[in-house]
């Protein structure tokens, strides 16, 4: 049991290793503080708003652009033009805050790295701080890092990629952080310790503090991060737009206040992203109660579907006519070290990113720096020369993208197969992350809290309707019962006997059991899960 220290006002309910404390220094626990007691009571007001527009939704009501907010969306108005090192992000790798990767994503052939203590990162307390000092050296130049196994040594190249911090969603509380006996919010725990860290630092280097805000479900949510970072400026005498965000477009409920978003964050957005696999996700739990809207088989949900491609073209629409970037997301392909297969991975990371240009996107993510090359490739084709990004396309589109597009069906198979899938998947991912890791390739994909959210809430889906896999078989509580624990067998010969131990595989089982078989939906996963993390 590690005793709780008082620092400043925060209680911290964790040890402090080497390092930790110059991080968490007094001033970070006063800041912490200070913001907490600012910004928690507005945003505990935001997550239960969003439980009365999930109860609406349950009700029958479908999601749909606001009427009160058709001024933003109907007037002229552009956002803060984009500082120049962001002009450009054609091709963007993302990871965890881990200190090799870090050095390599810095490294690869990419414009931008994305930092994350979100999707692929679980939050344990050793890597929520370690990846702060991770960071406040990667800023400084002086991150390296040495294999005690292979001996090898990391260090940076000249001109590594732009830094981009991703901070984890509002719903996700930092438990070992205590302000006035209650936990302070994660999201804004990572925001304080970056920025205070390492504003100087940059704006030294002659740039500026930069996020990306995930999970968003409203324009009051960016409304709430606004302030939060006109708060900092102000507080630390800097100017507006000092902080510059990328926000994801990866809920439902956003996609339809998208303008909004952008309008709220004016000052000080450059961007939206694309992030399919939680759009994919929300799509599940924002219409879980629909019987008509059920999607099928995890891997016929590509962006070619409709409904997606819907989502993609309104974002790169409603960007560029305010003057910000259209990012892409993520393949989940990583490279194989079979040739042959290789080759044919590559193949599909091309047609996905050529979509993604064609349509417009300004930019795209790539998991493994053995993607960067081929996305590189397409991006350069649209992308000749110096030409830093496609602002122009579909500026002026007057081609209408409704909410039924948005909303449109995805028609497909629900296989037995695909459910053993999701079923293996998600088990293997729920161990990892109460393991302490937040992304792990799993048959040659790359799975993340994201991608695995969709496994989960596909099967749940399913069960609540009654319906049934290709083959006939009724999907109950019963069938998947019975799956789980063939399908925990598989995995425990495949991973043995040693590893089904010590990675928390029995632990990942009853977690599985129980949110795939509750009568409600859980809302993630990784809310459960954080009980079992440290
Ligand atoms: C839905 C979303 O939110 S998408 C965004 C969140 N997801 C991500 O960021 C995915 C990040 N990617 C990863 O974590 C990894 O690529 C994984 C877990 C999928 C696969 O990792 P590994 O099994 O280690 O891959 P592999 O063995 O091929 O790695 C080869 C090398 O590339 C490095 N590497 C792999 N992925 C990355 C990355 N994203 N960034 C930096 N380096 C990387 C490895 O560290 C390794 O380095 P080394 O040779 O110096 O030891
Ligand atoms: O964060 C990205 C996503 O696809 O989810
Ligand atoms: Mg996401």
């Amino acid at each position: 049991m590690t005793a709780s220290i008082s620092r400043a006002g925060l209680t911290i309910n964790a040890p402090l290793h080497d390092g930790y404390d110059t991080i968490l220094t007094e001033q970070a626990c006063a800041l912490l503080v200070e913001l907490t007691r600012e910004f928690r009571p507005r945003l505990t007001a935001l997550l239960t708003a969003r439980q009365s527009t999930q109860q609406r939704y349950d009700d029958g009501a479908l999601p749909d652009f606001l009427p009160h907010t058709a001024n933003i969306r109907q007037s002229d108005w552009q956002v803060a033009p984009i500082p120049a090192d962001l002009q450009d992000r054609r091709v963007e790798i993302t990871g965890p805050v881990d200190r090799k990767m870090i050095i390599n994503a810095l490294n690869a052939d990419v414009k931008v790295f994305m930092a994350d203590f979100e999707d692929s990162q679980a939050p344990s307390w050793a890597g929520v701080i370690e990846g702060q000092i991770n960071l406040r050296d990667a800023n400084l130049g002086t991150i390296s890092y040495t294999d005690e196994q292979s001996g090898k040594h990391y260090a940076l190249k000249d001109n590594p990629a732009l830094l981009i911090a991703r901070v984890r969603g509002l719903h996700l509380w930092e438990k070992h952080l205590l302000v006035d006996g209650e936990q302070i919010p994660g999201g804004l725990m990572d925001f304080a310790l970056y920025f205070l860290h390492n504003y100087q630092t940059r704006l030294t280097k002659g740039t500026g503090v930069y996020y990306y805000l995930p999970k968003l479900q409203s324009h009051l949510e960016a409304q709430w991060w606004d302030e939060v970072f006109r708060f900092t400026e102000q507080k630390f005498n800097q100017p507006i737009g000092t902080v510059r965000a990328t926000v994801l477009i990866e809920t439902l409920p956003a996609v339809f206040e998208m303008d909004e978003i952008l309008y709220m964050l004016r000052e000080h957005i450059v961007a939206l992203n694309c992030g399919r696999w939680d759009y994919t996700f929300s799509y599940i739990k924002t219409l879980n109660n629909h019987p008509d809207r059920i999607l099928p088989d995890r891997q016929v949900v590509t962006m070619k579907q409709p409904f997606l491609n819907a989502y993609s073209r309104l974002l790169i629409k409603t960007c560029h006519k305010r003057g910000a970037l259209a990012m892409g997301g993520m393949a989940a392909f990583i490279p194989a070290k079979d040739a042959e297969q290789n080759a044919a991975i590559l193949a599909k990371v091309t047609a996905d990113k050529e979509l993604e240009a064609s349509n417009g996107h300004d930019g795209t993510w790539v998991a493994h720096p053995g993607l960067a090359a081929t996305a590189n490739a397409v991006f350069a084709k649209y992308l000749p020369g110096s030409k830093p990004n496609q602002l122009e396309v579909s500026r002026s589109d007057d081609e209408e993208i409704t909410a039924a597009q948005l909303l449109a069906p995805c028609d497909g198979e629900r296989t037995e197969a695909g459910m053993r899938t999701n079923i293996r998947v998600a088990l293997q991912y729920i161990a990892a992350w109460i393991s302490g890791k937040g992304c792990v390739p799993i048959y040659g994909l790359m799975e993340d809290a994201a991608t695995a959210e969709i496994s989960r809430t596909s099967i749940w889906q399913w069960i609540k309707h009654g319906k049934s896999l290709s083959n006939g078989k009724l999907i109950s509580k019963a069938l998947f019962a019975s799956m789980l624990a063939e399908e925990a067998q598989v995995v425990r010969s495949e991973v043995g006997e040693v590893l089904w131990a010590e990675q928390n595989f029995a632990r990942a089982q009853t977690l599985l059991l129980d949110i795939t078989t509750s009568d409600q939906l859980v809302d993630f996963l990784t809310l459960p899960a954080y009980q079992l993390l440290d």
